[in-house]
C-alpha cells in the first residue's frame, strides 16, 4: 500500500488524469461488451446503443422532447414485436401480451426506477407504489368512491362545471374571440376532482388562464422525471438539500413539491374540519376516509400522509388525460364537417329542450357520440408512453423469448391504439369504426383500446372520466354547431408521462365558424 501511495505521489498530474481516463474507458468498454454479448438479454433484438446505455432513451426523452414513444414504434418496425430498448428493458407490441402483463392480480410490479421519481416522497401515492401488496391495501379504501354507482351520484358536480364551460364558450364566441378548450377541458376535470375529493374546488374554470399553470407544473415535473430516471443519485442529493435550494435549482421539481404541499394542506383542512365538527356541503372522498366514525364503520383506517399523497396523485392523473381525450375528440369533430353534422343530428334528436341538462345515462346510449368518445380516447392515448413492469421470480416468456426475473417489460397505448389489424387506417378519427361492426372486430378493437390500462393497477378514475367525457362533449356539441379550430395541423404529443401538445401548436383554440 505504502509503495502504491509513493508511486502515485511520484506521478505527474497529467499522468494521473490519463491513467484515470484509461481506467474509466476500460470499465465503460467492459460494461458495453458485457451488455452486448453476455447479458441475459443479449439475444433480444434492438439497437446496440440502446442495449449498452439508457442514454439512448434519454436522448429522445430530453433532446428530442418526449419522443421516445415514436422511436420505440420505429424500432418495432425494424426489429419485430420484442425490442430491447435499454440495457435491462424490453418493449413489446403484440396485443396478446397486454393481458398477461396488465392483468388483475398480476405478479409483475411497477419499475421502481421509473415510478420512484414520479413520487419521490417517503410514502408515495398508490400510483407510484412498487409493491403490489401495499398497493392493494392502499387502493381498497378508495375504490368504492370511483364505482360507477358512486360516480352517478356525482353527476350534478360535473353538470355544473360543464354549464360553466358552455357559458365560457358562449361568451367568447359572441365576442368573436377564441377559447382555449384544451385548458378548459382540463379545468373541468381538476375542478370536479377537487370538489369531490376535498369539497374545496380549485376554481380553474373561473381563472383567466383556465388553470394553465397546472399544466406548466406537470410539464416541468415531467421533464425533471426523465432527468432523474437517468441519474437517480440526483434524487438522493436533492433529498439532502433544503427545499428552497431544490426549487431554485430545478423549478420543475420545485413546482411539484409546492403543489404536493398545497394538496397536503387541503387534506389537513379536511381533518381539522372533522375535528371541529364542521360538516362538508356534500359527501367527499377525504371527509369520508378521514372521519374516524365512518372509518370505524367501514373498518378502514388511513393516515394523513397517505391521503396527502393520493390527493396530489389524483389531481395530476385527472387533468391532462381527460383534457387531452376531450381535446382530441373536439379537434377532430370540428375539423370534419361530416362528423360534426352526424354528431349534431344524433344529439339534437334527443328528447330534451335546447339548453336543458343531458344526462350521462341518456348520452351513453348514443352510438355516434360513443364512437366520438372512444376515438377521442384512442387518439389521445391516455398515458402515451410505456408502463414499465418488473418480471417476478421465474421471469416470463414473450413471443418465444425467455426473459429472466428482474427484467423490465413495458407496452404502450400508442402502439396498441394504432395497431392496424384492430384499427385499419389507424390515424383516421372515425367514430363509425365502433358502430354496426361484427363481434370479432369489436373484440379486436376492445382488446387494443387501453387508454386506462388494465388490471389491478389500471385507472381508478375510469368511470369518472367517462362520465365527464360524455356529459362535456354531449352538452358542448348539443349547444354549439359552429365551432372551428385555429391553425389546423396534425395533433402531436410530447411524452412527459402525461402527454402534452407543444406550446407552439395552436390547435387548442376553438372559435365560432365564420358564415360563408
Ligand atoms: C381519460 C381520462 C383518463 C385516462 C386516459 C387515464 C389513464 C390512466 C392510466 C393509463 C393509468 C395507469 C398508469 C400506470 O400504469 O402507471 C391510470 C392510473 C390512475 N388514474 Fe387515471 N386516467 C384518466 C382519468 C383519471 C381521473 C379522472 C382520475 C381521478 C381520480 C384518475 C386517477 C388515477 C389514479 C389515482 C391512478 C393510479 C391507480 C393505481 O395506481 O391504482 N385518472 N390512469
Amino acid at each position: 500500500m505504502a509503495a502504491l501511495v509513493s508511486t502515485l505521489a511520484a506521478m505527474q498530474w497529467t499522468t494521473l488524469v490519463l491513467l484515470l481516463g484509461a481506467v474509466l474507458l476500460a470499465t465503460a468498454l467492459s460494461v458495453a461488451v458485457y451488455r452486448l454479448f453476455l447479458h441475459p438479454l443479449a439475444s433480444v433484438p434492438g439497437p446496440p446503443l440502446a442495449a449498452v446505455t439508457r442514454l439512448y432513451a434519454f436522448y429522445f426523452n430530453i433532446v428530442k422532447k418526449g419522443t421516445f414513444y415514436l422511436e420505440i414504434e420505429r424500432l418495432h418496425e425494424i426489429y419485430g414485436p420484442v425490442v430491447r430498448i435499454a440495457p435491462n428493458e424490453i418493449h413489446l407490441s403484440d396485443p396478446d401480451n397486454y393481458d398477461k402483463i396488465y392483468a388483475v392480480g398480476s405478479k409483475l410490479y411497477k419499475d421502481p426506477v421509473f415510478y420512484g421519481v414520479l413520487d419521490p416522497s417517503e410514502l408515495p401515492a398508490m400510483f407510484a407504489t412498487t409493491s403490489n401488496e401495499i398497493h392493494r391495501r392502499r387502493r381498497a379504501p378508495l375504490e368504492p368512491f370511483f364505482s360507477r354507482r358512486n360516480v352517478l351520484t356525482l353527476e350534478d358536480v360535473i353538470q355544473n362545471k360543464v354549464e360553466r364551460l358552455c357559458g365560457l364558450v358562449e361568451n367568447s364566441v359572441s365576442r368573436g374571440e377564441g377559447v382555449d378548450l384544451w385548458a378548459a377541458f382540463r379545468a373541468v376535470s381538476v375542478d370536479v376532482i377537487t370538489e369531490y375529493a376535498f369539497d374545496d374546488c380549485w376554481g380553474q374554470l373561473e381563472r383567466e388562464d383556465l388553470g394553465d399553470w397546472f399544466s406548466v407544473v406537470m410539464v416541468n415535473s415531467g421533464i425533471a422525471m426523465w432527468f432523474l430516471q437517468q441519474w437517480p443519485f440526483l434524487l438522493t442529493l436533492m433529498d439532502k438539500m433544503p427545499q428552497g435550494l431544490v426549487k431554485k435549482m430545478d423549478p420543475g421539481m420545485g413546482d411539484m413539491l409546492a403543489l404536493q404541499e398545497r394538496t397536503r394542506k387541503l387534506v389537513e383542512n379536511v381533518e381539522r374540519d372533522i375535528k371541529a365538527g364542521r360538516k362538508p356541503r356534500q359527501r367527499t372522498i377525504f371527509h369520508d376516509l378521514l372521519d374516524p366514525e365512518v372509518a370505524a364503520l367501514n373498518q378502514r383506517q388511513v393516515s394523513i400522509e397517505e391521503m396527502a399523497a393520493e390527493a396530489y396523485a389524483m389531481c395530476a392523473a385527472a387533468a391532462e388525460t381527460t383534457g387531452n381525450a376531450m381535446t382530441a375528440a373536439t379537434y377532430h369533430v370540428v375539423t370534419n364537417p361530416k362528423i360534426y353534422s352526424k354528431l349534431r343530428e344524433e344529439l339534437l334528436a334527443m328528447p330534451v329542450a335546447f339548453g336543458d341538462k343531458l344526462s350521462y345515462a341518456e348520452l351513453e346510449k348514443r352510438s355516434y357520440l360513443t364512437g366520438v368518445v372512444k376515438e377521442g380516447l384512442r387518439l389521445s392515448y391516455g398515458v402515451i408512453g410505456r408502463l414499465p413492469r418488473v418480471l417476478p421470480q421465474g421471469g416470463g416468456i414473450y413471443n418465444g423469448y425467455h426473459l429472466p426475473e428482474g427484467t423490465v417489460v413495458g407496452m404502450s397505448s400508442y402502439m396498441q391504439h394504432r395497431n392496424p389489424s384492430a384499427f385499419p387506417n389507424p390515424n383516421v378519427f372515425d367514430p363509425e369504426r365502433w358502430i354496426n361492426i361484427p363481434p370479432a372486430a369489436v373484440a379486436a378493437q376492445n382488446k387494443c383500446l387501453v387508454p386506462f390500462s388494465k388490471g389491478s393497477r389500471g385507472c381508478i378514475g375510469q368511470n369518472l372520466a367517462m362520465c365527464e367525457m360524455y356529459v362535456t362533449l354531449g352538452t358542448l356539441f348539443h349547444r354549439f354547431g359552429d365551432l372551428t379550430a385555429e391553425d389546423v395541423g396534425e395533433l402531436v404529443y410530447m411524452d412527459y408521462f402525461n402527454a402534452f401538445n407543444p406550446t407552439d401548436q395552436n390547435l387548442r383554440v376553438f372559435r365560432k365558424r365564420e358564415k360563408a
